[in-house]
C-alpha cells in the first residue's frame, strides 16, 4: 500500500519515497540545500499531510540531504621550525587561488601564528550559528588560532586545547572552499599527530631546507604522515641557492639538491625549490606574499601549486 506522492502538493518534489506499511507511513525526504528553519517547516508540512490522510495512524519522516563535496584539506608541515613553512603555505594557497580554485588557508601553528601577519589582515573572524567565518584577504580566505586569542599575547597550548581550537578552524564556514592549506605547527611531537588526525587532510606537503639536519626532521615529518596514513604529495626545498643582489653570482650557503636526494631515497614526490631571497622575506614580512604579485617568485610559487595538483589528481 501506498500514499500518492502528488497528494503533499509543491513538496512532493522533495520526496525520495514513500511508504505505508499497518498504518505507518515512512517519507524519505531529500533536504538538500535547506537551513535548519526551512527542513523543520518541511518536516511539519509533510507530516501533517501524511497523517490528513484516512489510512495513516503515524507517520515518520526521514531527512537526507546529498552531501556536497566539502574543501579538501591539504597540511604543510616541517620537521623543524624556521625552515619557511607558513611562508610556502601562504603562498602556495594564493598561487592556488590564481590557478582558479577557492583556497582557504586553516593557520594551526600554535607556537607561532604567522598567517594573519603574512596575508597583512588583522581583522577577526565574526562567527555565525556557532561557525567561525573565515575573513578574505588577497584572495584567499584564513582562520588562524592566533585570531582566537588577542594579539601579542603567547599561545601556551598543550594537546587537548591545540585540538580544540583547530577542531573550531576546520569546523568553520568554508561553505564554497575547494582546497584548504593548513599551516601545522613544526615539528612531529604528539601535538602534531593529534592536529592530523583532527584535520585529517587529504594530503601532505613536507618543507625542508637542505641542511642534512633540516632533512633529518624531514624525514621524520614524513613518517608521522605515514603513521597517520595521510599521503605526502612531496617535498619542497626551501632557501636553496642565493643569488647575490649586487654580483649576481649564486651560492648555496645551506648546500643543495638536499631534499630531492631525500625525497627520492623515501619515494616521494619532490615539488621544487626556491632559492633564498631578501626580497621574498622582506615582502612576506610586510604582508606582500610575492605569490600574488608577478616577479620570479610568484612563478615559482606557481610551479609548486602546479606540481601540487597534479599529485592530488594523481
Ligand atoms: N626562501 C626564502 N628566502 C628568504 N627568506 C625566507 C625564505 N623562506 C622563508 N624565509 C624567511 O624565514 C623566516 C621563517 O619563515 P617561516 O616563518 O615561513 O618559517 P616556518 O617554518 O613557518 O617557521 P615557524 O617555525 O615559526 O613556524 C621568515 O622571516 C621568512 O620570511
Amino acid at each position: 500500500m501506498t500514499l500518492d506522492p502528488q497528494s503533499f502538493g509543491p513538496d512532493a518534489a522533495r520526496l525520495r519515497s514513500v511508504r505505508l506499511v499497518g498504518g505507518v507511513a515512512t517519507l524519505v525526504v531529500d533536504a538538500t540545500g535547506l537551513g535548519d528553519t526551512d527542513r523543520a517547516a518541511l518536516e511539519a508540512r509533510l507530516k501533517a499531510i501524511a497523517l490528513g490522510q484516512p489510512e495513516v495512524d503515524e507517520a515518520r519522516v526521514a531527512m537526507t540531504a546529498s552531501k556536497a563535496a566539502g574543501p579538501k584539506l591539504i597540511a604543510v608541515g616541517s620537521g623543524k621550525g624556521g625552515v619557511g613553512k607558513s611562508t610556502v603555505s601562504v603562498n602556495l594557497a594564493i598561487a592556488l587561488a590564481r590557478l582558479g580554485h577557492k583556497v582557504g588557508i586553516i593557520d594551526a601553528d600554535i607556537y607561532g601564528p604567522s598567517q594573519p601577519t603574512l596575508l597583512g589582515t588583522n581583522e577577526r573572524p565574526e562567527a555565525r550559528d556557532k561557525k567561525l567565518i573565515p575573513v578574505e584577504a588577497q584572495g584567499v580566505r584564513l582562520l588562524s588560532v592566533g585570531q582566537l586569542v588577542s594579539p601579542g599575547h603567547a599561545l601556551a597550548w598543550r594537546g587537548p586545547m591545540a585540538s580544540g581550537a583547530l577542531a573550531q578552524l576546520v569546523e568553520g564556514d568554508w561553505t564554497g572552499t575547494e582546497l584548504i592549506i593548513v599551516d601545522l605547527p613544526p615539528g612531529t611531537g604528539d601535538v602534531q599527530l593529534s592536529l592530523i588526525q583532527k584535520s585529517r587532510p587529504v594530503g601532505a606537503v613536507v618543507v625542508s631546507t637542505p641542511q642534512d639536519l633540516a632533512l633529518i626532521d624531514a624525514r621524520r615529518a614524513i613518517d608521522l604522515f605515514g603513521k597517520t596514513s595521510v599521503p605526502v604529495l612531496g617535498i619542497i626545498e626551501n632557501m636553496a641557492g642565493y643569488q647575490c643582489p649586487s654580483c649576481g653570482e649564486t651560492s648555496d650557503p645551506f648546500g643543495s639538491g638536499g631534499a630531492e636526494a631525500a625525497a627520492g631515497e623515501l619515494g616521494v614526490p619532490f615539488l621544487g625549490r626556491l632559492p633564498l631571497s631578501a626580497s621574498l622575506r622582506a615582502e612576506s614580512d610586510a604582508g606582500r606574499p610575492p605569490a600574488a604579485g608577478e616577479g620570479p617568485a610568484a612563478a615559482a610559487f606557481r610551479t609548486l601549486a602546479e606540481a601540487v595538483l597534479a599529485q592530488l589528481d594523481g
